[in-house]
């Protein structure tokens, strides 16, 4: 009886001691700070990417927004002008389509010419789309769009920038926002979480690679933003996907991109906005880095009772929502009778 005791006081010890030198090990962790430093944003004319220039601005850093509207670019870098902190912040926009290697190029370049060629130091890839609908309404043209607007819209900034980095000897930072559609998916989002699920994979490739220039990789996997860009998805999401995105409540891409470069600035891998980003962050880990040993794994534990009671419901919305589905599948002229 008494060793048994005295076994369990030694193992509930050992925990103690280990979750706090992980603690302490992660409090002195070395820090980012964007002041000074040359920050570009694809998707800066928008959303969460307009809010992060924002945010890097009142920061002190030197921000270059791009996106391909001229004119949408243009106010944004109006707002990114008013969060000016110092006379010397180099604030500017560029018209590119980022969704190719070409253009990712030739935004990075025009973005290096006000600093003499020398290329950004971190590179927060927002640039993005989401067009949800059923997967037997989708073509091959759409599915391929779907990887446009996610997975290339992003891996191909990611592919320049590393590239000049590299060759300039830039020890600097390459920022994915996936979503958190990239640890799980549900009814309606077939062209948009393949690609978000991809960036994982890249990302989790590029935070092992790049240990060999130093180069740091984070991966933002926020939840709903009420942005420009949900309004337009949510003209054409199917009405269940709709009804099960009510369980999230959603946040200002303002509040988002604060998260995100919190994240950032601690040396987050993996960064998730909220409670739910949490649980599912923790629940499919894998061998990821972690955020925190002390309360990743109760993250975990509430995934592993909370996440298949949620995933039943799901089921159950979309095996209900069936004889619906078959009307609107008649109504499109999919079935003939
Ligand atoms: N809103 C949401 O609920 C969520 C969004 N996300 C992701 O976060 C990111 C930002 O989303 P959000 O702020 O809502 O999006 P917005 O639609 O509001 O903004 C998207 C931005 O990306 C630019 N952009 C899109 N495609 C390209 C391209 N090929 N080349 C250059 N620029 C491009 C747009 O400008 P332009 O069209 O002029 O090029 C715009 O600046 C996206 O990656 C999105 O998938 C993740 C989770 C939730
Ligand atoms: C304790 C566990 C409870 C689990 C509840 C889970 C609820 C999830 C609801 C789905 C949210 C979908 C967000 C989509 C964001 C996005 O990327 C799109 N807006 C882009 O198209």
């Amino acid at each position: 009886m008494e060793t048994k005791l005295i076994t369990a006081a030694v193992a509930l010890l050992l925990g103690a001691l280990f979750t706090l030198l992980l603690s302490y090990t992660m409090l002195f962790s070395k820090k980012w700070d964007p002041k000074g430093k040359h920050c570009l944003v694809t998707g800066g004319s928008s959303g969460a990417g307009r809010a992060l220039a924002v945010e890097l601005a009142k920061a002190g850093a030197h921000v270059s927004i791009v996106a391909r509207n001229p004119e949408r670019l243009q106010k944004a870098l109006e707002e990114v002008e008013k969060a000016r902190k110092t006379p010397e912040q180099v604030f500017r926009c560029y018209s590119f389509a980022v969704n190719t290697e070409s253009g990712s190029v030739a935004a990075i370049e025009a973005a290096s010419e006000p600093f003499g060629g020398r290329c950004p130091d971190a590179f927060f890839l927002c640039a993005g789309a989401s067009r949800p609908g059923f997967f037997i309404e989708q073509s091959e043209a759409s599915l391929k769009q779907g990887m446009e607007q996610t997975y290339y819209a992003q891996a191909f900034t990611a592919l320049a920038a590393t590239k000049a980095m590299v060759k300039q000897g830039i020890k600097g930072k390459v920022v994915f926002c996936s979503s958190i559609l990239g640890y799980f998916s549900m009814v309606g989002y077939s062209t948009y979480s393949p690609g978000k699920f991809a960036l994982r994979g890249l990302a989790e490739t590029l935070q092992s690679e790049f240990m060999l220039y130093g180069i740091e990789v984070h991966l933002a996997m926020p939840g709903t933003m009420y942005t420009k860009g949900y309004e337009e998805e949510n003209v054409g999401k199917p009405k269940i996907t709709l009804k099960l995105e009510e369980t999230d409540e959603g946040a200002t891409p303002e509040h988002v991109a604060g998260v995100i470069l919190k994240g950032v600035r601690n040396g987050k891998f993996h960064i998730t906005v909220d409670f739910i980003g949490n649980v599912f962050r923790a629940s499919s880990a894998g061998a990821s880095e972690r955020n925190s040993y002390a309360l990743d794994w109760i993250h975990g534990l509430i995934g592993y009772i909370a996440l298949p009671i949620w995933r039943k419901s799901v089921d159950t919305a979309v095996v209900g929502h069936r004889a619906e589905h078959q009307e609107y599948l008649r109504e499109r002229g999919f079935l003939s009778v």
